[in-house]
């Protein structure tokens, strides 16, 4: 099998009832954790690199890790993903390099830093759309900036965010302009700001309705019922992995992520696609702290990596099963990248705007 479109996975789990967690990779040990998951469960696979990913390992060695994950396991579909592209050059660039489904972000513009104003998310978005859509290519654009409710302050999320104090206004993707952008985008999936940020420090208590804005999504939804819902900075960051971490030798604040019976919740509202970094970062500095601690003398990577990878693989199946995924990679028949292309071009794929 090949690399598949998310446009094609995001259908099926949207037919479904389920989600699929997205899944930020930098390394090996990262890829081969969630394709062990997913082989165990026959879950369908979304690996997606951003822009820190591709400053620490580089575009190529990612894309041959993700390729390699296709080889070794031909029977699970995946998703190459780019997180947060900044401009229409960048979308532009992973397509070429193989990549088969794109996110632009013209939440920020091309600085990373300044809020754009919409007219710029419609052009920027309405580009990637044009050029990504006429190969196949899937694209997920972004509405609102991602950022606390809690502290009305934009999230630095893979290296970009919004500086400054904001309204909850602008945290908060709105109903109405999330229809609008996607009649003119056409985007295939939306991601949409609702009080969740990138990293461990989310939320400085279990979050309720007034900082976890769930209800938010039911809303934009029933607008745009057939656009897939992303939900960024969306970990959970268990509390029993900062309870390991703190026991060998870390220093983890008291802190909450996203609940996963919030996202279910959403899961239920349209919710298709669930951005995961943080998670299997803790498990494994988790794993790797309490080996160090409790095997002084070891010093060969593997040793270490071993238990890591362990952990990461155990996070990501408990997100495939809470998701709904387990049991759906072998009921997808794959739809080739030209394919789909022709089926946007016969307006297959457009988005209904209620
Ligand atoms: O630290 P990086 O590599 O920039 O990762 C950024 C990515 O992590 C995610 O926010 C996932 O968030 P978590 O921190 O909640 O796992 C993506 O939405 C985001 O784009
Ligand atoms: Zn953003
Ligand atoms: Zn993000």
């Amino acid at each position: 099998m090949s690399l598949v479109s998310m446009r094609q996975l995001l259908d099926h789990a949207a037919e479904n009832g389920y989600g699929i967690p997205a899944f930020n990779v930098n390394n090996l040990e990262q890829v081969q954790a969630i394709m062990a998951a997913a082989d165990a469960l026959n879950a369908p696979v979304i690996m997606q690199a951003s822009a820190g990913a591709r400053k620490y390992a580089g575009e190529a060695f990612l894309r041959h890790l993700i390729d390699a994950a296709v080889e070794a396991y031909p029977h699970i579909p995946v998703v190459m993903h780019q997180d947060h592209g900044q401009s229409p050059a960048v979308c532009m660039a992973a397509i070429r390099s193989g990549f088969t489904s794109v996110m632009m972000d013209g939440s920020l513009e091309a600085d990373g830093k300044s809020v754009a104003s919409y007219d710029y998310n419609v052009e920027v978005s309405r580009e990637v759309v044009k050029f990504s859509h006429a190969i196949g290519v899937t694209v997920e654009a972004e509405l609102g900036v991602l950022g606390s409710l809690e502290t009305m302050k934009g999230d630095k999320e893979d290296g970009h965010g919004a500086d400054g104090t904001m309204t909850r206004e602008q945290l908060l993707t709105d109903v109405a302009q999330a229809a609008d952008f996607v009649q003119r985008t056409q985007c295939d999936a939306l991601a949409i700001a609702i009080g969740t940020s990138h990293g461990a420090y989310k939320f400085t208590r279990k979050p309720t309705g007034d900082i976890l804005a769930i209800d938010r999504i039911k809303e934009i939804h029933a607008r745009i019922p057939n656009t897939h819902l992303v939900m960024h900075g969306s970990s959970s960051v268990p509390q029993e992995l900062l309870a390991i971490i703190r026991e060998f030798g870390g220093d983890m604040k008291e802190t909450y992520g996203v609940p996963v019976e919030e996202i279910q919740e959403g899961i239920r509202h349209g919710v298709r696609k669930i951005n995961i970094d943080t998670d299997i970062r803790l498990a494994m500095t988790a794993a790797v702290r309490q080996y160090m601690f409790q095997n002084p003398s070891k010093f060969d990577p593997r040793d270490f990596l071993k238990p890591a990878r362990a952990a990461a693989e155990q996070v990501v199946r408990a997100r495939f099963q809470a998701f709904g995924c387990e049991g759906q990679a072998s009921k997808i028949k794959i739809i080739p990248m030209e394919k789909m292309a022709e089926r946007y071009k016969a307006g297959e794929l457009s988005q209904i705007v209620k």
